[in-house]
């Protein structure tokens, strides 16, 4: 082998196949020949498979009648040079293979076999290079035969650019697919290797540098980002020498009445710990009672009905507010949403502040239009359908209508969390575990994003890492999670991030 494969690493910017057939277009622009980039990537696949099995291993590669197979060719002829046992089957004819996968076949010097799902046994490794970026409909006749024979044998897959099946731009699959360990794909990763379903049959995600120059990104624009530090580290705010509490902005958490109490707690220690500098839990009057038992370092304020909140909202150091776990449904709920959209402060609206508003999207709205400070909705698929109707597509689409439509920021909850602002930049977490799915973990989520925003991180950003912090500190925790535990997490991450800045 002649170069190793570069990885990326850290690259943020997430690529359609669109955008991936125009980055190769804007490199061959800039002198890069696409003959080079499909040998990079080839190459690629080969070093991936090289460090899954052992040479001498039986590997399989199943090769489509498009580029995609031109990277199988190229992967082929560096395995077969590493003394690998190679099988090339080919998905249609050598005779229709056009251009650069026309020139690797030819470059390939081994025997191309018809793909014949009776010969996929007794294999160390299957690499699934039959359809990439150019899936155009679901997989039939053999293509969908060699999965089914490569299912039944329990052979490793490893994916080249996306699993067969499977379409990068949504994660949609809507017919046979591959289940891969491991996918490699090119310069930057798509959209539906973040999303659920397509993220499930991903395996590891490894990103490889086949020569397109970085700078084709900003020519492309992508408005779709994974959500990791990159997105927002520079936007996060560490505590400064000189500063102090009342730099670190003042969170105002909204309880619930007496019996539904706990969830703004829960919010009001994440919104403390996230870091803001004051923490307040504003309480009905018949809840005091039950939240002074349970709060030290946060402080606690009665209120009665909407105009008690607005005027603890006249207070405009009291920059953000979080409405909306325990609550309760109905209109005394509604006009206490509508008093904190009327200040100043930013808001971050969940559960039952969400629901109230259900089928009356245009209340919300209306309550909303004339305001400055940001606006952040923070529903589950539950509470997003009741509030925007039954939106199709993958998560990513729905958030991002979900904020055309309401003008606030939409964190919408799930193993693929997205977040999307009007106009249509969105970023997908997908550092969730699937034990963060516990009770009380969404009020605690809403607290995060309510700190961040009380020390005045600019709010697309302040979401995104509220939502990246959450995964993390559940991740750093491990199974047996609830919720309480991840505030407590956090200065763990926190200090991890910091230590990186
Ligand atoms: N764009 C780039 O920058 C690079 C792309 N490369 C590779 O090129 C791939 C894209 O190549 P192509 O655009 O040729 O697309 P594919 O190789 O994914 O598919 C090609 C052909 O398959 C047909 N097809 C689609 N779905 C089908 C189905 N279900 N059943 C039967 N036929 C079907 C299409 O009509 C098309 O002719 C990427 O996935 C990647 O692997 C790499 O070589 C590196 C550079
Ligand atoms: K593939």
């Amino acid at each position: 082998m002649t170069k190793e494969t570069v990885w990326i690493e850290g690259g943020v910017d997430l690529l359609t196949p669109q955008d991936m057939a125009r980055a190769d277009a804007l490199a061959v622009e800039r002198g890069v020949s696409s003959l080079t980039l499909m040998e990079a990537a080839g190459r690629a696949v080969a070093d991936a498979a090289r460090r899954l099995v052992p040479p001498g291993s039986r590997v399989a590669v199943l090769c489509g009648p498009g580029n995609n197979g031109g990277d199988g060719f190229v992967a082929a002829r560096y395995l077969k040079r590493a003394s690998y046992d190679v099988r090339l089957f080919l998905h249609g004819e050598v005779s229709q293979l056009k251009g650069d996968a026309a020139e690797m076949a030819r470059r390939f010097d081994g025997p191309v076999r018809p793909l014949d799902p009776f010969q996929l046994e007794s294999l160390h490794l299957v690499i699934d290079a039959l359809f990439g970026a150019g899936l155009t409909r679901p997989l039939d006749g053999r293509a969908a035969e060699a999965v089914a024979a490569v299912v039944e044998a329990g052979t490793p897959v490893l994916a080249v650019d996306v699993p067969s099946g499977l379409d990068g731009e949504t994660g949609a699959v809507a017919g046979p697919v591959f289940r891969a360990v491991e996918t490699v794909t090119f310069f930057r990763a798509k959209p539906g290797h973040m999303l659920y379903p397509g993220r499930g049959y991903c395996g590891t995600v490894r990103v490889a540098d086949i020569g397109i120059p970085r700078a084709v990104l900003g020519e492309i624009g992508s408005a779709t980002f994974l959500n990791a530090p990159p997105l927002w580290r520079e936007a996060y705010r560490w505590p400064s020498a000189n500063g102090h509490k009342y730099t670190r902005g003042h969170a105002l958490v909204v309880s619930g009445p007496a019996e539904a109490t706990g969830a703004a707690r829960l919010g009001a220690r994440g919104a403390l710990r996230a870091g803001a500098g004051l923490v307040t839990v504003a309480s009905p009057l018949d809840a005091v009672g039950v939240n002074a038992m349970h709060l030290t370092a946060i402080m606690l304020r009665p209120f009665e009905a909407p105009e008690g909140l607005a005027s603890l909202l006249e207070d405009t150091r009291k920059n953000a507010v979080l409405l909306g776990p325990g609550a309760g449904l109905g209109e005394a709920t509604r006009r206490l949403v509508e008093a904190a959209l009327r200040s100043p402060a930013a808001v971050v609206l969940d559960a039952d502040a969400l629901t109230s508003f259900a089928g009356d999207l245009s209340r919300l709205k209306d309550a909303m239009a004339l305001r400055r400070a940001p606006v952040v909705l923070t529903p589950h698929d539950g509470e997003f359908e009741r509030l925007f109707g039954h939106v199709p597509g993958s998560r990513l689409v729905r958030a991002r209508h979900a904020a055309d439509e309401s003008g606030a920021i939409v964190l919408l909850k799930g193993a693929d969390t997205v977040i999307a602002e009007p106009g249509g930049r969105a970023a997908i977490t997908a550092n969730a575990p699937p034990w963060l799915a516990t009770a009380g973990a969404g009020d605690v989520l809403g607290g995060f994003v309510t700190g961040l925003l009380a020390q005045g991180m600019s709010a697309f950003e302040a979401t995104a890492a509220a939502a990246w912090l959450h995964g993390e500190a559940a991740r750093d925790f491990g199974p047996g999670l609830i919720a309480e535990d991840l505030p407590d997490r956090l200065p763990r991450v926190l200090s991890r991030l910091y230590g990186e800045a």
